[in-house]
């Protein structure tokens, strides 16, 4: 009893939901779920292109089965050895125990070291085909998009590309699969959120990745997360052209720590100057309250960025000091900046968040603004010039 969910003629989705996973990689909240794709293309040769989360392995194989009817597997794809992917491989190749692994270089020695698996490998290389009867599965290698083994194939019948965790969402496939079956805006931000999260700190390698892909006529994208792709495959790539390049939009995140509500007001102050200065588009967080995964989802977003924290033990507020840290291990760059704090002895928050946006490259557009104890009179006027001199730099740019 299973309707199968097809692609393409021969080509079908068995991919699962997971709802109940609190944190994708035990970190980032999975509010709105996660899926694990996979794929079965059952032309003369029968393949599947990558696995599932092991947790999800029973509901997977029942639909694998229920498409092959008998039949056996002749390839498993692994484009990506993440275990939300490469999990039910083991299993896998008990039940099927003739199939061949195809993977690159990279793949074989983390198959080996995590399944223990060392034989019947099809190891293929940049632009490789395996010959599937009507069909055939060309490989590209796209390193650390998002690990150095990570691949794509392209299926040049049907023009699909599997794309892995490249073009991946968080959020579950409710009901439909495709993008133009589904509420697509409802995934902007999730996809977002994976992407900022999970691949951002690899501008570089989404670039080459975008360059290299961009040759083929691609008239569906079949990621290993998320939504498939064949209405909106062209303001996707412009999507991930954008936050590849960290080319935000207009408007400004303005994130803060505070422990009793001083850096708080200092925040508030600069972003009412934001708007009252005509920049509508402004999000203001508590780096206590909001996890960081949705704080640096806008921060992707968005082109402008103020950050505010009091003086702790002469460091950032330590909330603070993971999403800062954060940010520079991404190499997150191309933000105007603004930088408040408070303190009480000896402020060292706001000397501390400032080298941070000098290593990001961070185009600070107006002098920081440090307060000891509660906000006076010209301090509150300096925040007020802080956010009027960075609405002033995004609405040059219109
Ligand atoms: C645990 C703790 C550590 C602090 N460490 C420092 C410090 O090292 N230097 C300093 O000048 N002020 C220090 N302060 C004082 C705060 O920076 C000051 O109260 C500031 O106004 C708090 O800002 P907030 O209201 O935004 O939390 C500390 C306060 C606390 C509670």
């Amino acid at each position: 009893m299973y309707r199968p969910v097809n692609l393409s003629e021969d080509i079908f989705y068995v991919g699962v939901n997971d709802r109940r996973t609190n944190l994708f990689e035990n970190m980032w909240p999975l509010d709105r779920g996660v899926s694990y794709n996979s794929y079965v293309i059952a032309d003369e040769k029968v393949a599947i292109v990558d696995t599932v989360e092991a947790g999800h392995f029973e509901k997977w194989i029942a639909k694998v089965r229920a498409i092959l009817n008998g039949r056996p597997v002749d390839y498993l794809v692994v484009n990506h050895m993440e275990p939300d992917h490469s999990g039910a491989i083991r299993i896998l190749t008990e039940l099927y125990p003739e199939m061949k692994i195809v993977g690159n270089k990279k793949t074989v020695p983390m198959i080996e070291g995590y399944y223990g698996i060392t034989g019947n490998f099809e190891l293929v290389k940049e632009g490789d085909t395996i010959d599937l009867g009507k069909r055939k599965l060309t490989f590209y290698t796209v390193p650390m998009v998002h690990w150095p083994e990570s691949m794509v194939c392209f299926e040049e019948t049907n023009k699909i590309l599997f794309s892995s965790d490249a073009f991946g969402s968080f959020g579950t496939l409710d009901g439909g699969i495709f993008d133009d079956e589904l509420d697509f805006e409802h995934y902007i931000d999730e996809m977002r959120r994976y992407y900022s999260n999970i691949v951002g700190k690899y501008g570089n390698p989404v670039q080459k990745a975008l360059q290299k892909l961009g040759g083929l006529d691609i008239k569906m994208v079949a990621p290993s997360h998320g939504p498939i792709y064949r209405e909106n495959i062209g303001r996707m790539i412009d999507m991930y052209d954008k936050w590849s390049k960290y080319e935000g939009e207009e408007g400004v995140v303005v994130a803060y720590a505070s422990m009793y509500g001083n850096t708080e007001e200092m925040a508030e102050v600069t972003a009412r100057a934001i708007t009252e200065s005509g920049i509508k588009n402004v999000r203001v967080y508590d780096v206590s309250k909001t996890h960081p995964s949705y704080i640096i989802s806008d921060i992707f977003k968005f082109k402008g960025l103020i950050l505010g924290s009091p003086t702790y033990s002469n460091e950032l507020h330590p909330n603070m000091e993971a999403l800062a840290l954060k940010l520079e291990h991404m190499g997150v760059t191309n933000h105007y900046f603004g930088v408040l704090g408070s303190f009480t002895w000896a402020g060292a928050s706001v000397k501390k968040l400032r080298e941070i946006g000098e290593t990001l490259k961070w185009e600070e557009v107006a002098e920081a603004v440090e307060e000891k104890h509660a906000l006076k009179e010209d301090k509150y006027e300096a925040c007020w010039q802080l956010g009027v001199a960075m609405a002033e730099k995004l609405k040059a740019e219109r």
